[in-house]
């Protein structure tokens, strides 16, 4: 049984002084809950102010991205190892704002999840189309080419532990979700090719979510589905009642 997990990405968003007071709420909330997985990915300088907060209770740490190199002349880079030290124990890899803004390639994203697993952080990589490539009738091959790409020479162990994101990009802070059965859809395709390229049991234990404009009345509908197990949340994560919303919509 796959534990759904709701994450918060708060992308540039919120200065330590709004992470930690969100927190401190988040963590007398989250006692409230059970069978859900909570995680909050603030920006990196609230990573260790966050980690003190939330020591001990039931809510997760991650990254919204890192550096594959433990240590050099990176300039502006964050490495696994900093992120361990914060307290993290999720990043999330290949988000399309890093792929679009970034540059960032699945060959990159594949060299940063191995990163991450070596330092004993678990990945979050994100995949999805454009609404061009959608409508082109490209999704299933582009899906496809950054889930076989972004997971090569990952251990079958290691996908066990995996959280895939699918967020098409069309619906990324846009307030358009895909359909529960278009993203049920993709996500079937996502865990399929995960079977292929390592092994059903483990595409039955990878957890792989949803995200795009995710909010409170639409996530019971997604959750229904049955391959997604989570959302990742980008505008609705920023507010406590309405992140908190989408976490008790989860059953
Ligand atoms: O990481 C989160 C996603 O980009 C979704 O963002 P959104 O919920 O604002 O559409």
């Amino acid at each position: 049984m796959r534990k759904p997990i709701i994450a918060a990405n708060w992308k540039m968003h919120k200065t330590v002084a709004e992470a930690v007071d969100f927190c401190v709420k988040l963590r007398e909330t989250v006692l409230t809950v059970s069978g859900v997985e909570v995680l909050v990915c603030p920006p990196f300088t609230a990573l260790s102010p966050v980690s003190a907060v939330i020591k001990d209770s039931e809510i997760k740490l991650g990254a919204q991205n890192m550096h594959w190199e433990e240590q050099g002349a990176f300039t502006g880079e964050v490495s696994p190892l900093m992120l361990k030290e914060a307290g993290c124990d999720y990043v999330i890899l290949g988000h399309s704002e890093r792929r679009q803004f970034f540059g960032e390639t699945d060959e990159v994203i594949n060299k940063k999840a191995r990163a991450a697993f070596a330092h004993d952080l678990l990945p979050i990589i994100c995949v999805g189309e454009r609404l061009e490539q959608r409508e082109a009738g490209e999704t299933e091959a582009v899906v496809t080419a950054q889930v076989n790409n972004s997971l090569s020479g990952l251990t079958a162990a290691q996908v066990d532990k995996l959280v895939i994101a699918y967020e098409p990009v069309w619906a990324i802070g846009t307030g358009k979700t895909a359909s529960d059965e278009d993203a049920q859809s993709v996500i079937k395709l996502i865990r399929s090719l995960v079977a292929e390229q390592f092994n059903p049991a483990s595409a039955e234990k990878l957890r792989i979510q949803y995200g795009g404009s995710v909010k409170p009345g639409n996530t019971a509908g997604l959750m229904a589905q049955a391959d997604i197990d989570g959302a990742l949340v980008g505008g609705a994560s920023l507010d406590l009642e309405s992140f908190w919303g989408i976490v008790k919509a989860v059953k």
